[in-house]
């Protein structure tokens, strides 16, 4: 689906990004690990386009997308949960997951219902203010807004950070159902490793910037968790 090759970032002098090469395979759950300051984030950044690569190539469906800005990105199916969620305090539930319509090629205006069924709690709080909701919920519509833009590859940076564990588990549930029922493909960044032995398949750890290991979720070694992911 997404094949990325000598991809390099630096933030002026910092090289953050050193030569990262990936494989994110269609409708699978691809799992991004590492400690903090690595680089997951600044990838998956140079990935949406919020960041552009120095160099390197992100090719999916054959087309090389690494000079695209992030718009087009999204037009071609790409859609980014951040760190942090983002979401618009003052905008009511419904108000955020309608910026995420804006994503779509196909002109469609209304939220749609899946959306809803996948969270039933967005529809019982969509008049509510995005800033009065809980953390749990304020993840919940991250990751509706960006399925209503209709991504192909839904890119998720650290969803579990702050989320309380049966939140977690229907997050899981979603992102399961999303790959099996839909053939969504996605890019899971995440240090949390039993969600990522839970749900996920291939699994690339950086380091410094760097790919330096690559394995199956079911397979995550002690010496791999050691070296490179525990602090
Ligand atoms: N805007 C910036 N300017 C300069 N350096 C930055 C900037 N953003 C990040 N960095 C540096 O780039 C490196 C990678 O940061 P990044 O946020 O991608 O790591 P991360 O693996 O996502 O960390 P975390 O798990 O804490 O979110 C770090 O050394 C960080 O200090």
């Amino acid at each position: 689906m997404l094949n990325i090759t000598n991809l390099n970032f630096a933030y002026g002098s910092v090289q953050a990004l050193t030569d990262i090469e990936l494989t994110i395979p269609k409708a699978e759950i691809t799992c991004i690990m590492g400690r903090n300051g690595v680089g997951k984030t600044t990838l998956l950044q140079n990935l949406m386009g919020v960041l552009r690569p120095a160099s390197g190539s992100i090719e999916m469906d054959g087309k090389n997308m690494a000079r695209w800005p992030a718009h087009k990105r999204v037009y071609a199916g790409l859609g980014l949960v951040p760190q942090g969620r983002h979401i618009f305090p003052k905008l009511t539930v419904e108000e955020n997951l309608r910026i995420g319509l804006q994503g779509r090629t196909d002109g469609q205006r209304r939220i749609p219902e899946n959306i809803y069924d996948l969270f039933p709690v967005l529809k019982q709080m969509s008049h509510r203010r995005g800033g009065d909701l809980s953390g749990g919920q304020q993840q919940q519509l991250a990751i509706g807004r960006a399925l209503a833009g209709d991504p192909k590859v839904l890119l998720l940076d650290e969803p579990t950070e702050g989320i309380q564990p049966n939140i977690i588990h229907h997050i899981g549930k979603v992102l399961q159902q999303l790959v099996s029922d839909m053939q969504m493909t996605v890019i899971l960044v995440e240090q949390y490793l039993d969600f990522v032995r839970d749900i996920g398949q291939r699994v690339y750890i950086l380091d410094a910037g760097q790919v330096v290991a690559q394995t199956q979720a079911g397979e995550i070694s002690q010496e791999m968790i050691s070296r490179h992911l525990s602090v």
